[in-house]
């Protein structure tokens, strides 16, 4: 067994380390209080906010009674700021007017969330028809003349600023439909999303707990950004004389101001320095926001290039054929066959009749070079493959389970539960914006019903398990805090969490380095043994199938080209691909083939004939 090692921690923000990515934590506000752009533009908004709400108390004047003796009156006495040219107090229009332009901008800024943030939301994560429809939609309504629409909806109900910012929020949505969208498309390739999937959560929890978060600060920042442009169309409006008549509005004070505009010039500068003003501060915002939550999903997708460059090593390849399920098998797979439609109307054939067979107990090794099919054919059986793919199999069976006609609630339930999953890319199988503790435990909760406190002492106890010498301190920590060994093992605590019959693990040690690469599989063999789980082992490495396998499938193009024992397969390789992988790849492994775990009846082995010699 592998001895418990130190954990890389770096809690106190490490040189190396990115920044969290994600939603907007209270950290966000205090680096936005840090730029005095952002610092300046807050307090102004909210100068502008609370004289807007506190206008009755600042003047006793009313912003729309005139008086027309007292027109074009200069600053001073009973108006400070005089009076436009009907007599109406200029403070009073401009702390009145404060509201109106506010409370009309987050009309348009509600509005457009209200039905661009749903909307984006699902169709980038369900895609299909929804997204078709929604599209569609979307780019019919940013094809209408605004103004026009605005002026026909005025016309049939009344002058009315809210109204007019409803329409205009209604007519922006689709501008926060697509950011949304394009957001979520983003994320939901994540393979920490894939890796929420595989454990069998639900789409409305994965959203909610995956997706929205990384989609809030795109939408944060875009909601400052509208604020501001509602102001400028909502004063645009105003001065047309499309807003409300009996309210004070800036719009409407520029109006009166161009009217007098020989005469007393400076009725400009007021309505000119608030809305200019708000304008840029909104702006200024919206940038500050932009730098703050940006910069960490700049780290991130650095993350992801590090992570893809420790990709697996391509090796030679092969050939051959399938066998009849025994009657004890946990998993049978019989002539599987993936494919994925081409834009040109032909298919990209990955999987080709592959049958292979897992007994409870038992490690299959699913080896072959990369591209082989050998993670399409694990993601077939775990039912993730991609919406466009096109799967058939004349068997499928789990534990004597029909997987192929399972709803996809059916099949998440098996997910995580019974059939457990360790994927390739620790670090990006981690949702970064949230704690492993939290990630750990959520599986739990959802198919053991345990409560939070019980969730949390089994984590523990499995993140001990697997080798972890801090286990609450991990527990507390971010994915980004751990080191690359250290997630993986993480990730094996929760793909066994709920003691799952199967487990599929692909690639599990790929992204490490060696010394962690041989803890991590001792870990591997100890726990399968303890709790006696078929497991496909996915690799293009037979030293790894040396040393875990008690059956190896050769893959290559899609099919299985050889089927053995694996001591067999090691001693006298029959198919000329395969003992070209091994020539290619085996330096002094030897399969394990004193292994403690009752090993079961060896299968027969099978060579697909490609006319090679044997
Ligand atoms: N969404 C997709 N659309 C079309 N082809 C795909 C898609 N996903 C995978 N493929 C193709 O399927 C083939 C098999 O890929 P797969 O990931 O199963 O290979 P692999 O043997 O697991 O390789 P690796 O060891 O590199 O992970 C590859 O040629 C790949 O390009």
């Amino acid at each position: 067994m592998s001895q418990p090692i130190d954990i890389d921690i770096d809690v106190a923000g490490g040189p190396a380390r990115p920044p969290l990515p994600g939603a907007p934590r209270p950290g966000v506000l205090r680096r936005l209080l840090r730029k005095p752009a952002a610092a300046v533009s807050l307090a102004f908004v909210a100068v502008v906010a609370v004289a807007g709400a506190l206008a009755p108390q600042l003047t006793a004047n009313s912003p729309t009674a005139s008086e027309i003796a007292n027109a074009l009156a200069p600053m001073g006495g009973n108006h400070p700021l005089g009076t436009d040219g009907v007599g109406r107090d200029v403070l009073a229009q401009l702390l009145y007017g404060s509201r109106t332009s506010l409370t009309g901008a987050l009309i348009v800024v509600a509005v457009s969330l209200l039905i661009g943030l749903p909307a984006g939301v699902l169709a980038g994560y369900h895609r299909g028809w929804f997204d078709g429809l929604a599209n569609w939609l979307g780019s019919l309504v940013m094809a209408l003349p605004a103004i026009i629409v605005l002026l026909v909806v005025l016309a049939q109900w009344g002058r009315s600023t809210a109204l007019a910012m409803t329409v205009f929020g209604f007519l922006i949505a689709p501008g926060v439909f697509r950011l949304v969208r394009s957001s979520v498309i983003a994320v939901r390739e994540e393979l920490y999303v894939d890796a929420a999937r595989v454990s069998g959560l639900g789409d409305a929890r994965i959203m909610r707990r995956h997706i929205l978060p990384v989609v809030v600060a795109p939408t944060v920042i875009q909601a400052s950004q509208l604020l501001g442009i509602a102001i400028v169309i909502q004063a645009g409006l105003e001065f047309l004389g499309l807003g409300s008549a009996n309210q004070a509005s800036w719009g409407g004070m520029l109006s009166n101001a161009f009217q007098n505009v020989y005469f007393a010039p400076r009725l400009l500068l007021w309505p000119a320095l608030a809305i200019v003003l708000t304008v840029t501060a909104f702006c200024l915002i919206g940038n500050a926001l932009r730098d703050a939550l940006g910069a960490a999903d700049a780290g991130r997708r650095a993350r992801r290039r590090t992570d893809a460059a420790a990709g697996p090593v391509v090796t030679a390849a092969h050939d051959a054929a399938a066998q009849d399920p025994p009657a004890d098998a946990l998993l049978a797979v019989q002539d599987l066959h993936a494919a994925y439609p081409r834009p040109d109307g032909t298919e990209s054939v990955v999987v080709q009749g592959v049958s292979l067979t897992v007994r409870r107990g038992e490690i299959l090794g699913l080896v072959g070079e990369s591209g082989s099919g050998k993670s399409q054919t694990a993601f077939s059986v775990l039912g993730l493959l991609p919406p466009q793919a096109r799967t058939s199999a004349t068997r499928l069976l789990f534990d004597g389970q029909d997987l192929r006609g399972l709803s996809p609630a059916a099949m998440n339930k098996l997910r995580g539960r019974r059939i457990g999953y360790i994927p390739q890319e620790p670090m990006s199988n981690l949702d970064p914006s949230f704690r492993i503790g939290a990630q750990l435990t959520e599986p739990m909760r959802h198919h053991l019903g345990l409560s939070r406190a019980q969730a949390r002492t089994e984590a523990l106890r499995l993140l001990e398990r697997v080798g972890i010498a801090d286990p609450a301190r991990v527990f507390a920590s971010y994915p980004h805090q751990v080191s690359g060994g250290m997630a993986q093992r993480v990730l094996i605590a929760g793909a066994v969490s709920c003691d799952p019959d199967l487990l599929i693990a692909d690639e599990p040690t790929t992204a490490l380095d060696v010394t962690v690469q041989a803890e991590v599989l001792d870990l591997l063999r100890e726990l399968q043994a303890e709790r006696r789980m078929g497991v496909i082992l996915v690799t293009h490495d037979f030293g790894v199938v040396a040393d875990l396998c008690d059956t190896v499938a050769v893959m290559q193009s899609g099919r299985i080209v050889e089927t053995a024992p694996a001591t067999e397969l090691f001693a006298a390789p029959r198919h000329p691909y395969t003992r070209m992988l091994l020539d290619a790849t085996l330096e002094d492994s030897t399969p394990r083939s004193a292994r403690a775990v009752a090993t079961p009846a060896a299968p027969s082995r099978s060579v697909l004939d490609l006319g090679g010699d044997r």
